[in-house]
């Protein structure tokens, strides 16, 4: 049986990467996605393939991505190889961005969303705290905190405003395998 694809959704601070890394951890078995991004390769946060806007889009040319969009003044691509991983029965993680939901969904009808969720100054203080972006770009990023996500989508919603093991305990139940 082929594997299932999750896309982990929400505003920037919300934790996607933070409770991937610990699904990472108790979940060996699903394959997270180490995404290509035109970011500089020492921005530090998540592991990912750094690569100037020239390569992205020479791979993006030849077919090197399964979904790709832009956020932030940055390109994100999630290589086409997931589709490997999913044939051989593995689930596959991602982060992804809300707007990129409706062409995923069209592409893999069975998407399965993960939409994690915090309170707007949870999110202000969170990403103060870490430091990766200027003011500016994380006004930026709180701007976008309410973008809504499209309707008829299979969605979970993850509630990451208090202790990190409570929200890492709700990723793990919806990563439980479906009785059908
Ligand atoms: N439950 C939590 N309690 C306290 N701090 C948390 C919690 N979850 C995440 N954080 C912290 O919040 C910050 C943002 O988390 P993270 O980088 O995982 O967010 P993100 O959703 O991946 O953001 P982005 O979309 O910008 O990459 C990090 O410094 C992380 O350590
Ligand atoms: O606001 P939306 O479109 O949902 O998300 C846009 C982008 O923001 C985050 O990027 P990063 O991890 O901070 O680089 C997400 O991972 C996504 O790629």
């Amino acid at each position: 049986m082929a594997g299932r694809l999750f896309a982990v959704v929400g505003p920037s601070g919300v934790g996607k990467d933070t409770l991937l890394a610990a699904v990472r951890d108790r979940h060996p078995l699903c394959h997270l996605v180490r995404r290509v991004i035109t970011r500089a390769p020492d921005a530090g946060g998540e592991a990912f393939d750094a690569v100037t806007e020239a390569e992205f889009a020479r791979l993006r040319a030849a077919g090197g991505f399964a979904l790709h969009w832009r956020a932030h003044g940055l390109c994100y691509g999630i290589p086409s190889a997931i589709d490997e991983v999913l044939a051989e029965g593995r689930d596959v993680l991602f982060n992804g961005s809300r707007a990129v939901l409706g062409e995923a969904a069209a592409r893999y009808p069975r998407l399965r969303v993960l939409h994690v969720t915090a309170r707007p100054e949870t999110l202000a203080w969170r990403l103060a705290g870490r430091g990766r972006e200027s003011a500016d770009e994380i006004a930026a990023r709180l701007g976008r905190a309410g973008y809504a996500l499209p309707s008829g989508l299979c969605i979970t919603r993850i509630e990451n405003d208090g202790a990190l093991e409570q929200a890492v305990a709700a990723m793990l139940a919806a990563l439980q395998p479906e009785r059908v």
